[in-house]
């Protein structure tokens, strides 16, 4: 099937603006393995966007891509306005402090309490930070975002794997990123933490104001928590939708991600 019968425009409120990021005809090749072939697409201000892919499809390498870990062979990738394969170390390490991640594991450092490891990112990038000469604040407002003031004091080993990645999440916060990259967010959780996760995500959007690209295979999480949805399916970005739109696709590639 043509994938442009498949791609809706895009929504009529988000026409006027520039993507806050922009991925343009992406192609990855590893030997004779052709991971992306052109695959496209744009992130506007304040809006969650799931991409849904089987395993393998090379979401993980779209999202390297992005954040500059892996060379694109070809394609144009624009995160706020600066095309990331033109950057140098200095400026491409600025963007990512404008750029949240919360990948599968969430990997907190097990040997510092949550405030150290809430503190970390501020003392990784220093520069914006060095102003602060008190962080407390800016832990508290992180930990009262996802509702864990409580667990300033405690060590990793003290918490449940919900409040690992809540945790996690402040520590993201914590540097007040522009977009967020989530990557599998529910995965290993069980169905009422996934839950509490989803709609932590939702609140997250609207406090902040962030636009975030959600990597998932769980389609409740795609359902409650995305304004549209891409998939991915031979390298291209075969489908675009709202979850309504593409769950009533009779495309059996669409049907497949909605059994
Ligand atoms: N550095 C690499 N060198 C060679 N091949 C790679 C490399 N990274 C990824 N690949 C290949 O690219 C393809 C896509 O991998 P990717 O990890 O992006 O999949 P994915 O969609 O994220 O899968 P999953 O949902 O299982 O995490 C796979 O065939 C993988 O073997």
């Amino acid at each position: 099937m043509d994938k442009t019968q498949n791609i809706k425009e895009t929504p009529t409120s988000l026409m006027d603006e520039e993507p806050i990021l922009e991925i343009k005809d992406l192609k990855k090749a590893f030997g004779n393995n052709h991971v992306l072939n052109g695959f496209s697409l744009n992130l506007f201000k304040g809006e969650n966007l799931v991409i849904m892919g089987k395993s393998g499809s090379g979401k993980s390498v779209m999202i390297k891509c992005l954040v500059g870990l892996i060379q694109p062979d070809s394609g144009s990738i624009k995160v706020m306005g600066k095309a990331i394969t033109t950057l140098n170390r200095t400026d491409l390490d600025e963007l990512r402090t404008e750029i949240g991640f919360l990948f599968q594991g969430s990997a907190l450092y097990d040997s510092m309490t949550v405030r150290e490891n809430l503190e970390f990112p501020l003392r990784r990038h220093k520069s914006r930070f060095k102003n602060i000469t008190d962080t407390t604040p800016l832990v508290m407002e992180a930990l009262e975002s996802v509702g864990l003031v409580n667990a300033i004091n405690l060590m990793p080993s003290e918490l449940s794997g919900g409040m690992k990645r809540r945790i996690a999440l402040a520590r993201t916060l914590i540097l007040k990123p522009k977009i967020i990259l989530y990557d599998e967010p529910t995965s290993g959780l069980d169905p009422i933490t996934s839950k509490e996760i989803i709609a932590l995500m939702r609140k997250i959007q609207k406090k902040y104001n962030t636009s975030s690209l959600i990597i998932t295979h769980d389609v409740d999480c795609a359902r409650v928590v995305s304004e549209r949805i891409v998939l991915l399916v031979n390298g291209i970005n075969y489908a675009e939708g709202t979850y309504k739109e593409l769950a009533a696709s009779k495309d059996q590639n669409v049907r497949a991600f909605f059994k």
